[in-house]
């Protein structure tokens, strides 16, 4: 059965640009969000969240008749679910958005749909997801009691764009489609083929779900590994960076970039999935979330002790002087402060510091809300010029072109070796 009606669950960093990838190619979507504002954004042809060149696509897709969102499913051949998967308590998994997704969906599900879950997700969430349908709907068969002869098809395909990229990762990257049934998946192939260039590379759920996971651990593990390097070198008396260069230089060894600590939304949440469900057994990539998480810390102490030099250098009370901060994102180059070490470390800083804080964020026009009455903003040239500690906390482009011969300042606390 061929998909004249695409619906997308979820119209957020992921939702949005799935939604408007199907659009561009002429299909009927139908978003759906709980969020009125996201929902009366998009049906004006505008964005609710930063992505460049999202906003360009959107606005073709709803002027030209082809996405609009609402608050509620309605009918459609294949739902794409995109809600948040948090961690909830001790770092388990929250499926709360994806059971009321799914039960929303199901009062409209019919024969022949098709059902993806693309949230992050534990392993066996598809399964669990389907018995939620099931329990919905009583009078339609799904893959578990039925397998190839379901009334409803169901998969799982985890979204893998990286934030900033994701209108060209979206269609360029190859995709894990993990069906609960070959029929599944077979059709999961045929719906992204809408749009996508790369390649569909077909599994089953539970493999699939564990793919997401795996990625984002790799990735975490592996930052994990240049962290507790910076720390062994800041012992050593070594230059981290240096060292890093000098060891990449082995035709086998690639080690990532240390800094002020793992942000954004999945690589500092997904591993903790695999660790909740597999206590005895992830043992590394428990560690690894925990050295991680654990360097924000480190760097505050590092601050601490640069002011202290500071202080005995020049006699000043702790109050005279002024502390300033490199970087809010969560990221180089990007303006999303949420989930960011480098906004956790300038926050202890604000409130512990009895002097002025100053903070440079070349990517956003106000201060953050939790920062106000803490800190000010100020331009790179106001804090080289007025600061007398400088902490780098993200290698924006911006930093990274300052002179060398314009920082003056002798105490710094620098977490991306820009001013190595
Ligand atoms: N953002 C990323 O870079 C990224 C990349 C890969 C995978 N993921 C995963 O994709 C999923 C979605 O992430 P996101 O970044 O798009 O989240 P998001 O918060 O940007 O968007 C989720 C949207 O779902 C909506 N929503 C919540 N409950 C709903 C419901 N019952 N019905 C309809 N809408 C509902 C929210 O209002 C929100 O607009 C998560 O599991 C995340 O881990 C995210
Ligand atoms: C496996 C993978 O690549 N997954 C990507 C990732 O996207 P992301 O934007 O969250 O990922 P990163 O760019 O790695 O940043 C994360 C944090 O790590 C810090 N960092 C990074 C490199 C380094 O050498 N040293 C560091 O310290 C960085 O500053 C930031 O705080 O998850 C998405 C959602 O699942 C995926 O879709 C997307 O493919």
């Amino acid at each position: 059965m061929s998909f004249e009606t695409i619906s997308v669950i979820g119209l957020g960093y992921i939702g949005l640009p799935t939604a408007a990838a199907f659009a561009s190619r002429q299909k009927n979507v139908i978003g759906v969000d709980v969020n009125t504002h996201a929902v009366e954004t998009i049906n004006r042809g505008a964005i609710h969240i930063v992505e460049p060149d999202l906003d360009k696509v959107v606005k073709q897709a709803v002027e030209g008749g082809f996405l609009r969102a609402v608050t509620k499913p309605e009918a459609a051949d294949a739902f794409l679910i995109a809600v948040p998967t948090p961690f909830k308590g001790d770092h388990e998994p929250d499926l709360a958005f994806v059971e009321a997704a799914a039960r929303s969906v199901a009062p409209v599900l019919k024969k022949g749909d098709l059902v993806i879950l693309e949230s992050t997700s534990p392993v066996g969430a598809t399964e669990q997801m389907a018995a939620w349908l099931a329990e919905a709907r009583p009078d339609l068969t799904f893959p578990q009691q039925a397998g190839e002869e379901s009334d409803i098809d169901i998969a799982y395909c985890p979204e893998r764009v990286l934030p900033g990229k994701v209108m060209i990762e979206l269609i360029q990257n190859d995709r894990v489609i993990g069906g609960m049934t070959p029929k599944s998946s077979a059709r999961a192939s045929e719906l992204y083929k809408i749009f996508l260039e790369g390649e569909c590379v077909v599994t089953n759920s539970r493999t699939a779900e564990m793919c997401k996971l795996t990625e984002n651990s790799f990735r975490d593990v592996n930052i994990a590994f240049a962290n507790e390097l910076s720390l062994i070198c800041a012992e050593q008396g070594i230059n981290v960076w240096e060292l890093i260069a000098l060891a990449n230089r082995h035709p086998r060894v690639n080690i990532l970039q240390p800094g002020p600590g793992v942000g954004g939304h999945c690589i500092a949440v997904d591993p903790w999935f695999i660790v909740s469900q597999n206590p005895q057994q992830a043992r590394l990539i428990h560690t690894a979330r925990l050295v991680n998480d654990g360097k924000p810390l480190w760097v505050m102490d590092k601050v601490k002790a640069a002011l202290a030099d500071c202080l005995a250098a020049s006699g000043k009370r702790a109050a005279e002087v002024k502390i300033a901060c490199f970087g809010l994102a969560f990221k180089p180059d990007i303006d999303d402060l949420r989930e960011s070490p480098a906004m956790e470390i300038a926050h202890m800083i604000a409130e512990w510091h009895t002097g002025q804080t100053l903070l440079v964020e070349p990517n956003i026009a106000q201060l953050p809300k939790k920062l106000v009455g803490h800190a000010e903003l100020a331009s790179t040239e106001e804090a080289l010029r007025q600061a007398d500690v400088l902490v780098m906390l993200v290698d924006h482009k911006q930093f990274k072109a300052i002179a060398a011969d314009s920082v003056k300042q002798q105490f710094i606390v620098d977490t991306k070796g820009v001013w190595r």
